[in-house]
């Protein structure tokens, strides 16, 4: 596999199928390899649009950080190629496709299910943090199920070595941490808060501080206006975790490896991920 990384592929390499979905920047079309059989999931961007954007240097930042991640809940980027007016990245297929969809067929997760993916979550954040990445987009439309339901962080984006932090505010404020929101500096523990809000979404199919106007979300935020509906039923273990995860001061967030020895973790989650 070290050889794929140095190759230079081109779009000739590949038979291209059906579309998988669209983003901002182009499409993202399920691919066969031609040598190898092996099915990716290529990601199509116009290089007009990312000029337009400006966007261009966090493609690359994006490309740099999540090709060298190897994690069975990252998904993998195995590599890029470009031609005169598009990038193309080569993408980790995800069978099960979009975690949004499967959330909100589903409406909520039962406490396993959430419990599970939670840990996967964990799990994936510890190894980034480990190598000093911290991905600060952590939400269901960042995430992707693998061919066995294992969840896979996508869209390295946002994600940052942690010797720059600065981040312009774009896309939903929900999943942002006080910090953030007040746009302070910020680190690892962002992606605490952001699992926090995440573990909420996925117990009650809404995240904890959505409001119609961005400018009360922006309130509830950082006043932690944190409040548990009483439909449905979720156990109290369920909202220990949340209410530590979810802290104002980013100090005193559960660390991630704590979040791994919860009861609620330890007695719901699928040790297999
Ligand atoms: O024409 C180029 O050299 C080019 C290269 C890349 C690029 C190079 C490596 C990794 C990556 F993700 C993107 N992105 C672009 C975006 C807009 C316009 C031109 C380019
Ligand atoms: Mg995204």
């Amino acid at each position: 596999q070290k050889e794929a990384a140095q190759k230079r592929w081109t779009i000739s390499d590949f038979d291209v199928g059906k579309p998988l979905g669209r983003g901002k920047f182009g499409h993202v079309y399920i691919a066969r390899e031609k040598r190898s059989n092996h099915i990716v999931a290529l990601k199509v961007l116009f290089k007009s649009q990312l000029q337009q954007s400006q966007v261009e240097h966090q493609l690359r930042r994006e490309v740099e950080i999540q090709s060298h991640l190897r994690h069975p809940n990252i998904l993998r980027l195995y590599g890029y190629f470009y031609d005169q007016k598009r990038v193309y990245l080569i993408l980790e297929y995800a069978a099960r496709g979009e975690l949004y969809k499967e959330l909100q067929k589903c409406k909520y997760f039962s406490e396993r299910r959430a419990a599970t993916y939670v840990a996967s979550l964990a799990r994936a954040l510890i190894y980034c943090h480990g190598k000093h990445v911290i991905h600060r987009d952590i939400k269901p439309e960042n995430l992707l199920i693998g061919a066995q339901g294992e969840l896979k962080i996508a869209d390295f984006g946002w994600s940052v070595h942690t010797f720059n932090r600065r981040r312009t505010m774009c896309g939903t404020l929900d999943y942002l941490p006080p910090e953030m929101v007040e746009s302070v500096e910020h680190d690892a523990s962002v992606d605490i808060w952001s699992l926090g809000i995440l573990c909420y979404e996925f117990l009650y199919g809404v995240p904890p501080f959505e409001a119609k106007e961005h400018s009360d979300t922006y309130r509830r935020i950082v006043q932690v206006d944190l409040k548990f509906p009483p439909k449905p039923i979720v156990s109290s273990s369920a909202k220990d975790l949340i209410s530590q995860m979810l802290v104002k001061e980013s100090t005193q967030r559960l660390a991630l490896h704590k979040l791994l020895e919860h009861p609620w973790i330890v007695q719901n989650a699928d040790p297999s991920g």
